[in-house]
C-alpha cells in the first residue's frame, strides 16, 4: 500500500436541487455494507442539513479538509464547505445555484492536482441550469479538460466511456444535435477516441489488449453505401488505421444488431457515433450500476450514469446504487496497480 491509497476520494456535490445531496447521504449511510471508499464531499454544509432532515437521514457532518477526511469518514459525513449563498429548494433548480456548482468541481479538480485527494467523483449537474449561468462548456465532461489544461498548460481530448457490469460504451460525438453529428464524426475524431480508448483500457483498467466493436453511423452500417456514405468513406478508414497501430477495432457494425448478448462477449467497448447510441444501450442494461467515466484525463472522474431527477429529489425515492458503483469504480481504477484487486 502507498500513501496514496489512503486519499480520500473527491465527491462534488451537483445541482444542489438535484438529488446529488440525496444520494450522497445515503451512500455514505451504507458505507460499510460496501465498503466504500473516504470521500470527502464538496458543498454545502446547509444544504445538507436541511436535506438529511428532510429525508429523516440521522447524519453527522463534519466541516473538515481533504487531509483529515478519511479519518472523519467512518464515523461522520466529511465536508469541505463551499456555501451556494441562497437558500435551495429540493427540486426547484435555480440560476442562482450555478457558481456553488461550478466552484465544487473546480475545488475538487484542484484537489487532485495538489495531490490531496486520489481522484474525483461528481454528482449531477443541470447542463441547462450552468448555460443559463453562462458556463461555457457542454458538460463536465469538457469543463474537466480546460480545468486540466489550466494547471498543466497541455490540451486533453477527454472522452466519455458508460461502464457497467454489462456493457462499455464510448460516444464519439457527445452533446450535439442529432442534425451536426455526420458532420462531427470524421476519421480525426474516431482515430483519437478509440486511442485514447484503446489506452486507458490497458492503463487503468488493466485490459491487455482491448477489443473495440465500432458502431456504424446509419442503419446497417449504410447497406454497401445505399443507405449512407459514412460507414464507407470515413468509419472503415480509421478502423483500419487504428488495426495497423496494433490496436484491435473492427466494424463498422450495424448498431441495432451488437448490443445483444451473445455480441457483446465478443468486444470489451463499443466505440458509438452519438449519445444516444452509447447510452441507450448502457442504460437499458444497467441503469442503476452503471458509471460515466472520463478518459484522457490526467487525474480519475467518475460519476452516476443518471442526471440531476429533480422530481424525485428530497423525497427519499432516489437510488444511490449508480453513484456506490461510481465511489467503487473510481476507488479501483486510482489505485496504484500494484494494489489493484
Ligand atoms: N453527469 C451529469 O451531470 C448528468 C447530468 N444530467 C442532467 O440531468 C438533468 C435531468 O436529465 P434527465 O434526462 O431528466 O435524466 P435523469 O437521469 O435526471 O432522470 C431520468 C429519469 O430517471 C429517474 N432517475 C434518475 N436517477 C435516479 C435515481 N438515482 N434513482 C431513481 N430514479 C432516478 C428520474 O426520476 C427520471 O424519471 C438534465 O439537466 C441533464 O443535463 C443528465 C445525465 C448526466
Ligand atoms: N448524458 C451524459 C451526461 O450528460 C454526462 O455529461 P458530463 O457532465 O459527464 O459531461
Amino acid at each position: 500500500m502507498s500513501a496514496a491509497d489512503f486519499l480520500p476520494l473527491a465527491l462534488s456535490q451537483g445541482d444542489p436541487a438535484g438529488i446529488g445531496p440525496d444520494i450522497a447521504l445515503a451512500a455514505w449511510t451504507r458505507r460499510a455494507e460496501f465498503d466504500l471508499p473516504p470521500f470527502l464531499f464538496i458543498g454545502d454544509p446547509a444544504v445538507l442539513a436541511v436535506r438529511a432532515r428532510q429525508l429523516d437521514l440521522e447524519v453527522p457532518f463534519r466541516e473538515t479538509d481533504a487531509a483529515s477526511a478519511a479519518g472523519v469518514f467512518e464515523h461522520a459525513f466529511p465536508v469541505l464547505p463551499v456555501p451556494i449563498g441562497v437558500d435551495v429548494v429540493a427540486g426547484e433548480p435555480h440560476v442562482a445555484n450555478a457558481r456553488g456548482t461550478i466552484t465544487a468541481i473546480q475545488t475538487a479538480v484542484d484537489l487532485c492536482f495538489d495531490g490531496k485527494v486520489r481522484a474525483m467523483v461528481t454528482n449531477p449537474i443541470a447542463k441547462s441550469v450552468l448555460y443559463e449561468a453562462g458556463f461555457g462548456f457542454p458538460g463536465h465532461t469538457e469543463f474537466l479538460a480546460d480545468l486540466a489544461k489550466r494547471h498543466t498548460g497541455q490540451s486533453y481530448r477527454p472522452v466519455m466511456m458508460l461502464a457497467g457490469p454489462k456493457l462499455r460504451a464510448v460516444p464519439v460525438t457527445i452533446h450535439i444535435p442529432l442534425k451536426d453529428v455526420p458532420g462531427a464524426v470524421t476519421e480525426a475524431a474516431i482515430l483519437e477516441t478509440c486511442r485514447i480508448v484503446a489506452t486507458d483500457l490497458k492503463n487503468r483498467f488493466g485490459l491487455a489488449h482491448p477489443r473495440l466493436a465500432v458502431a456504424g453511423l446509419n442503419p446497417h452500417a449504410g447497406e454497401g453505401g445505399a443507405i449512407g456514405h459514412e460507414d464507407e468513406d470515413t468509419i472503415h478508414p480509421a478502423i483500419m488505421t487504428l488495426r495497423r497501430e496494433g490496436i484491435d477495432a473492427f466494424g463498422p457494425l450495424p448498431a441495432d444488431t451488437m448490443f445483444h448478448d451473445d455480441a457483446r462477449r465478443r468486444y470489451d467497448v463499443a466505440i458509438c457515433m452519438y449519445h444516444d447510441q452509447a447510452l441507450i444501450p448502457v442504460k437499458a442494461l444497467g441503469f442503476d450500476d452503471s458509471v460515466n467515466v472520463t478518459l484522457g484525463l490526467p487525474f480519475v472522474r467518475t460519476s452516476p450514469d443518471h442526471g440531476t431527477a429533480f422530481g424525485i429529489a428530497g423525497q427519499g425515492i432516489a437510488r444511490e446504487d449508480s453513484l456506490i458503483a461510481a465511489l467503487k469504480l473510481a476507488d479501483e481504477i486510482s489505485r496504484p496497480s500494484e494494489t489493484k484487486s
